[in-house]
């Protein structure tokens, strides 16, 4: 039996701008099953870090709903939220970025122990803050180190240690390897799914870097100009990618198998403007195969295998019938 820890209906956020109103995210509904990763990804600028913060609540949005585990947290005081911060929590792509550069590495994971009152005294807090180091990998000879004086790797298990300190469901990792060496990145791929077995942590996991994906999502959410494109379980989706804009982003991926040779779908035209977004799908001056509907009418959500949902009209010429919900699984 499925249990879904986290229900995302129909969320939208969008920024005021002196154009316009800004599209972030417009419309995108998905479940997440616990312990398991939803991989997102998308070009720069579509929504991802925004779809991340606003499920977070640290940017509230503009509308839909947020069930986590079973609550609708759109909802929540901030009171409420915040003793909801102990079980959802995020991990940025820059860690050098957000972790403050005056505090030792003990005293940044100490601080939402702290914050929470999460320790009876000192001494535990110590405890708690050693044993976190050595879950992350870090020598607890580095406990009085900076953030300045350590690589990027070791201050990216800093930002993981923090955001394990209060023991969440939930985290939201933002490209938590892309500002790290090649080398590097496959260590912290690697704490990231030792720790989610351990225990059993729900991954929403965003990047730009489809090989990363793969190797880290159950599913895997393609997003373009704030709406969903296209959403499959990861194998399903590399082995059959439907959406012309997924087929074109897999089809950058480099692949070692020379009996496998696959031609590179170079992209034409500009991508639209998210601010007051045009009717029709957002991909039509970008896609090939866009004929005069795509640049009128949104297209619906059709359903391609039960797991396996791709908006586009394309799949109506294919006669695939319409998915449940508008969006997602
Ligand atoms: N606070 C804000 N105010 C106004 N516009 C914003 C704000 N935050 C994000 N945006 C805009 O919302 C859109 C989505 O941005 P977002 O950062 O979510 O995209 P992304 O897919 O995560 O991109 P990247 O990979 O570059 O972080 C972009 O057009 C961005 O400029």
């Amino acid at each position: 039996m499925s249990d879904v820890i986290l229900e995302v209906r129909n969320l939208k956020k969008y920024f005021p701008t002196k154009k316009g109103q800004l599209h972030a995210v417009d419309d995108i509904s998905f479940t997440l099953e616990r312990g398991k990763t939803l991989g997102v990804v998308g070009e720069s600028g579509c929504g991802k870090s925004t779809t991340g913060r606003a499920i977070l609540r640290l940017q509230d949005p503009t509308s839909g709903q947020v069930l986590f585990q079973g609550k609708d947290i759109t909802k929540f005081s901030t009171h409420e939220m915040r003793n909801l911060r102990t079980e959802m929590q995020m991990i940025f792509q820059d860690p050098f970025a957000s972790l403050n550069p005056r505090k030792s590495v003990s005293e940044i994971i100490a601080a939402p122990l702290r914050l929470h009152k999460l320790c009876k005294n000192k001494q535990e807090l110590e405890r708690r803050v050693i044993s976190l180091m050595e879950t992350v990998g870090l020598s607890q000879r580095l406990m009085n180190t900076y953030p300045h004086e350590l690589d990027g790797g070791r201050r990216q298990r800093i930002g993981i240690a923090r955001a394990l300190a209060m023991d969440p469901s939930f985290i939201v990792c933002d490209e938590p390897v892309s500002a790290l060496d090649v080398s590097i990145q496959a260590q912290i791929l690697n704490l990231l799914k030792k720790l989610q077995h351990e225990r059993g942590l729900t991954y929403m996991f965003i990047t730009h870097d489809l090989s990363v994906v793969n190797y880290f999502s159950d599913n895997i959410m393609v997003m373009y100009l704030g709406k969903m494109v296209e959403y499959a379980p990861s194998e399903e989706l590399f082995a059959s990618p439907t959406h012309p804009y997924t087929k074109a982003l897999l089809s950058a991926i480099p692949v070692p198998d020379i009996h496998h040779k696959k031609e590179r779908i170079l992209l034409q035209g500009e991508i639209s403007s998210p601010i007051d977004p045009k009717p029709g799908c957002r991909f039509a001056p970008r896609c090939a195969y866009a004929r005069p509907e795509c640049f009128e009418v949104e297209p619906k959500v059709y359903q391609v295998s039960p797991r396996h949902k791709v908006a586009c009209h394309l799949c109506a010429d294919q006669g695939l019938p319409l998915a449940e919900s508008s969006q997602g699984n």
